[in-house]
């Protein structure tokens, strides 16, 4: 059975509140080390996420029956997976001043995750919480208590999000 590992608290996720301007500036810079390991950052989350759930692998053609981490590492699709996700998330964090681009972006990511890929939403939960797990450990320096908070609550706003688009296309 998965056991859910992340150290954050479970179920906080499901609490969305709006960032402070000095909670959006903590994210900011935390960010910064984060993008400038580009996908290494996001493969090294994908590899934990796959680990521990390894239900989770089921909507990745290449590598869905593949236990071993560094076979997996080896996948084209693993690798596009971290290099979309990353300029992805980048264009969120550098946008969090505006409240429309942010919606846009985790509009059209919870639409093409919902109807192309049929990935389950709870994996956007478990994601958020195995993200911060890994940065926490990854990025000690730039991940205090308070940056932690700050990328708590920005998790919970991209999973509320991403969960009203799956209901607005129809997700059951
Ligand atoms: C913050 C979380 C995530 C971000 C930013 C993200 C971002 C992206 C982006 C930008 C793409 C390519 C464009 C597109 O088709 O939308 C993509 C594709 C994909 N994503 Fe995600 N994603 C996230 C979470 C997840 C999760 C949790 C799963 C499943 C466990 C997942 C599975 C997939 C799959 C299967 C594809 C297609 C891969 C391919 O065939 O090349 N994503 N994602």
């Amino acid at each position: 059975m998965e056991v859910l590992q992340a150290k954050v608290e479970v179920g906080r996720l499901e609490k969305a509140e709006p960032l402070s301007e000095s909670e959006v500036e903590m994210i900011q810079r935390s960010w910064v080390p984060v993008f400038q390991k580009n996908e290494a950052a996001w493969i090294a989350v994908l590899i934990r996420l796959f680990s521990n759930f390894p239900s989770s692998k089921q909507f990745f053609s290449q590598f869905q029956h593949i236990d071993n981490p560094e076979e997996m590492k080896q996948s084209v699709q693993l690798k596009n997976h971290s290099k979309r996700a990353m300029k992805a998330m980048n264009t969120l964090v550098e946008n969090l001043h505006d409240d429309d681009k942010v919606a846009l972006v985790l509009s059209v990511m919870g639409k093409s995750h919902a109807i192309k890929h049929k990935v389950d939403p709870k994996y956007f939960k478990i994601l958020g919480e195995v993200l911060l797990e890994v940065l926490v450990e990854d990025f000690p320096d730039s991940f205090s208590p308070d940056v932690q908070e700050a990328w708590g609550k920005l998790m919970a706003l991209m999973y509320c999000h991403v969960t009203r688009v799956y209901s607005e296309v129809g997700w059951v």
